[in-house]
């Protein structure tokens, strides 16, 4: 008969620190293996060479191995909004630049199967991600801000007929991609509230959502509808963001509201969510986006409304407990 020790001391060279103390019953041994950081063929590999070799020996007729990996604990953060072209894209790609820049690794997903455009909005358009053993590799940006769109995954147009299951294993892939350090996604949701973001939810569980609106009523509506969706699941709100608040003329300076003023704020109030600030609707925050160049690296006034929500967020994700 084979005792542990021996089994042990017969797969170090092979499992090195990898492997858990073997057990054994009768004529079956068990063993647990740590397979972080290994991919998929060396798994293999090593699964084949352990079962040879302690199948080898004496008293031993069955090998069985389980594989555990270290899972990344990485926080998703998606990014929401009950209607489109309210800025939910500006705003997942701002606040992932702003909290790069005060040196969190963070990364950028773009779930938008409607409209994916934070490809051009972080300067990566036309570039498609490579993968390694069937995992995606993120594409790195000049923003410090790795990324993966669906709109790097398929042709313009073509998800937009797909069905939820087809919907769900595409968003696996970009999220189970190979993140390494990055330990925070910003994910940037489809507008809505119907079933695929329904279930994009409760199946990637994000750890908070961040719902964007315009001042006017309407969309104000639809925010609700959003902040719903969430609580429904329990995925708690860290806030609503107004974007799109007070034009300012670009000749005479003054201040105007084309979809109204503060209404976000007070609806916040209402909904008993926390309020975390305005964008102005700026021109130059259009052309800055349209140019790959996100305003929040700026250091003018579109770029410091970003920095301060982005701040806001950053609060809620470095907060104790
Ligand atoms: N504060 C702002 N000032 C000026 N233009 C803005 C502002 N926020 C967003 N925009 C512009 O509005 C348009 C829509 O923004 P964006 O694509 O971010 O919206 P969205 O909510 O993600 O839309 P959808 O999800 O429907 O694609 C873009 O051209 C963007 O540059």
């Amino acid at each position: 008969m084979t005792t542990a020790d021996e089994i042990a001391a017969a797969i170090a060279p092979i499992a090195g620190r990898r492997a858990a103390r073997p057990r054994i019953s009768g004529n079956l041994a068990s063993l647990i293996v740590d397979a972080t950081g290994l991919a998929p063929p060396e798994c293999e590999a090593l699964e084949r060479e352990l079962t040879k070799v302690v199948g080898a020996l004496p008293g031993i007729a069955t090998v069985r191995i389980a594989f555990t990996t270290e899972r990344a604990t990485r926080r998703l953060i998606a990014v929401g909004s009950g209607k489109g072209g309210v800025g939910k894209s500006t705003l997942a790609a701002n606040l992932a630049v702003a909290l790069a820049g005060r040196g969190m690794a963070v990364g950028l997903v773009d779930a938008d199967i409607y409209g994916p455009s934070l490809p051009r909005l972080m300067k990566a358009e036309g570039v498609r991600p490579t993968a390694k053993d069937k995992q995606l590799l993120p594409v790195a940006t000049d923003l410090g801000v790795p990324m993966l769109s669906m709109g790097q995954l398929v042709a313009p147009g073509q998800a937009v007929a797909w069905r939820g299951p087809m919907i769900g294993s595409a968003l696996g892939q970009l999220l189970d991609a190979d993140w390494g350090a990055t330990d925070t996604l910003i994910v940037d949701l489809p507008p809505g509230t119907g079933d695929i973001q329904l279930t994009m939810i409760q199946k990637y569980r994000p750890a908070g959502a961040v719902i964007v609106s315009t001042p006017q009523d309407l969309a104000l509506i639809d925010a609700r509808r959003a902040i719903d969706l969430f609580t429904k699941v329990q995925v708690p709100i860290i806030g609503l963001i107004e974007n799109m608040a007070g034009y300012a003329c670009p000749h005479c300076g003054g201040i105007s509201h084309p979809f109204g003023s503060g209404g976000a704020e007070a609806e916040a109030e209402r909904l008993g969510v926390p309020f975390l600030g305005r964008i102005p609707l700026d021109a130059a925050i259009r052309a800055a986006s349209d140019a790959g160049d996100p305003p929040a690296r700026h250091d003018d006034e579109g770029g410091a409304a970003f920095r301060a929500v982005a701040d806001r967020l950053y609060e809620w994700l470095n907060a104790p407990g």
